[in-house]
Order: structure tokens, then sequence, then C-alpha cells
């Protein structure tokens, strides 16, 4: 496993995939930063006039409905649709699952457009697979340990790899499971950390074509930055700033010494 990851993120660096994100507007900025700086190029596009065009030339799509509206909706359904139709590698952030009705419907739309990946944090995945829970808005209120058998149940359902994050976290791919225990919890404080982790996916989704080892790849990476960041960090706001100089910077060497990877059969 950590050799993969070392390998994808070589071979990312290497290539610099374009990854198209329709994403909110408290993280775009933010998360195009962090695909700079892993190595990625990002584009952050939205009109519904442009979207069949733009999803053919990217190598991966994110869509992430944090700020969904009816607008961005269409948008988001026609990039799906086409993605789906192209394989292109598509990971799906269902921010908030569980929140709103709208959200819900919204989710159960986009899931029919078979998302390749859908990582979100552990309240949202037990949402998407009908656990019944009212979600915190867009923290967590579960642990992912919580969360994994709703987890392993909605990746067999959806035939997508899941990955639920937290204080460890988890990628699911049918009977396979790996945990990696990565990450800081000042990780919490930040807001759109998650968002981030899911652009890192998308961009590891472009160079590898299993998607299981692309999201491990793309979860490692994120928790190994944000605790590299976090050793320098005073606070949340330090956080951010050094959390993509960890991204630019991180190096193989790093990867081996530290990446807390364990792939099991539970
Ligand atoms: N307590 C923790 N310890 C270690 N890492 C953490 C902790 N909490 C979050 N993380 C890391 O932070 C990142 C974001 O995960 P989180 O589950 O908080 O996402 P999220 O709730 O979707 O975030 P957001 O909605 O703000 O984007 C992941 O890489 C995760 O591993
Ligand atoms: C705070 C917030 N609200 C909608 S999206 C978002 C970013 C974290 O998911
Ligand atoms: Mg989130």
């Amino acid at each position: 496993m950590k050799e993969s990851v070392i390998k994808n993120l070589k071979i990312l660096r290497e290539k610099g995939p374009l990854v198209q994100s329709i994403t909110n507007y408290v993280v775009m900025n933010n998360t195009a930063n962090a695909l700079l700086a892993i190595g990625a190029s990002p584009i952050m596009a939205h009109a519904k006039l442009e979207m069949a065009d733009m999803v053919k030339i990217v190598n991966a799509l994110v869509v992430n409905i944090g700020t969904l509206d009816e607008f961005w909706v269409d948008s988001m359904l026609l990039a799906a649709k086409e993605a789906n139709e192209r394989n292109t590698p598509w990971v799906l952030d269902p921010v908030g699952a569980g929140a709103t009705p709208y959200r819900n419907d919204t989710l159960t739309r986009l899931l029919t457009f078979r998302p390749t990946i859908i990582r979100g944090n552990a309240s949202e995945i037990m949402a998407l697979a009908k656990a019944n829970v009212q979600t915190k808005g867009v923290d967590s209120a579960h642990s992912s340990d919580e969360a994994l058998a709703f987890g392993k149940q909605l990746s067999k359902e959806a035939s997508a790899v899941v990955c639920i994050s937290g204080a460890v976290d988890y990628v699911i791919d049918g009977d396979k499971l790996t945990r990696i225990k990565n990450g800081h919890e000042l990780m919490g404080k930040v807001t759109g950390m998650g968002c981030t982790a899911t652009a890192l996916v998308a961009a590891f989704a472009a160079v590898e074509p299993d998607p299981y080892l692309a999201t491990v790849a793309g979860m490692t990476v994120m928790g190994l930055a944000g605790e590299i960041a976090a050793r320098k960090a005073e606070g949340p706001g330090t956080l951010q700033l050094y959390l993509y100089d960890a991204l630019y910077h991180l190096k193989e060497s790093e990867v081996k010494q530290w990446a807390k990877v364990e792939e099991s059969d539970d």
C-alpha cells in the first residue's frame, strides 16, 4: 500500500492531471491551491452551458454539493452524466447529507450516474446509506468507526469506492478495507479539510486506474500533510497555510517513514 502511494505521488507530479471541481463557495480557493500544491492542475467550473465540453477535456471531476442551489444542481447532474458516459473518474462529496430533504434528493439523483468514489465524513456516509440520522450541518456528529458498516453497505449498493474520513480514515471497496491513521485533530478546526481531501482523491484517480488505490493515496497524502503542517502550526489559521507547503514538499521518504496505512480483512 505505501509503495503504491509513493508510486502514484510520483506519477501525479509528472503528469499534472487536469481536475475539474464543481464545489462550494467556501472552499473553492483552498481546494484549487491544494491541487496545485500536490502537482495537479485545477479548474473550477459550474456553468451549465460549458459543462459537457468541459468534462470532455478533464482527467477527473469533483462534484461537491456544499452550497448547492437549483442552478448548480443542474450542472452537477450534467457533469456527472457526462463523466459516467466517458468513464472519466468522478468523486462525489456529499456535504451535509442528511441535513435536509433537498440535499438527500439531490444525492439520490447524482448516485444514478455512478460516482467512482464517494468521500464523506461519518454522518454523511451514514445518511447516504439511509441510516436515518439527522446530521449536524456539514460537521460530523459520529465517529468513522460508527459509520464503518454503513460505508461497506454503501460501497456495495453504489458499486463505488467509499471513504469515511475522521480520526481514522476508512477506504472501502466492496469487501476490501484500508485504515489510514494519519492526520491531526486540528484539521477538524479548519473548514473544508474534507473537501480538500476529496479534491486530492480526484487528482489521484486521474492518474491511477484503480479507484481504491487512488483513494488510499489521496487520503494518505492528505493525512500526512495535515500532520506535518500541525507540527509547525500555532492554530487553525497557520495549519491551513502550512498544509499547502506540506503538500508541495511531501517527500517519498516521509511517506515511507510516517504513513500509517493498513489493509485488513474485517
Ligand atoms: N481527529 C482527527 N484526527 C486526525 N485526522 C483528522 C481528524 N479529524 C479530521 N481529520 C482529517 O481531516 C480531513 C477531513 O476530514 P473530516 O472528516 O473532518 O471531513 P469533513 O467533515 O468532510 O470536512 P469539511 O466538511 O470541513 O470539508 C481528513 O483527512 C481526516 O483524516
Ligand atoms: C461550512 C460549509 N457550508 C457549506 S459547504 C461548507 C464547507 C465545508 O464542507
Ligand atoms: Mg465535508
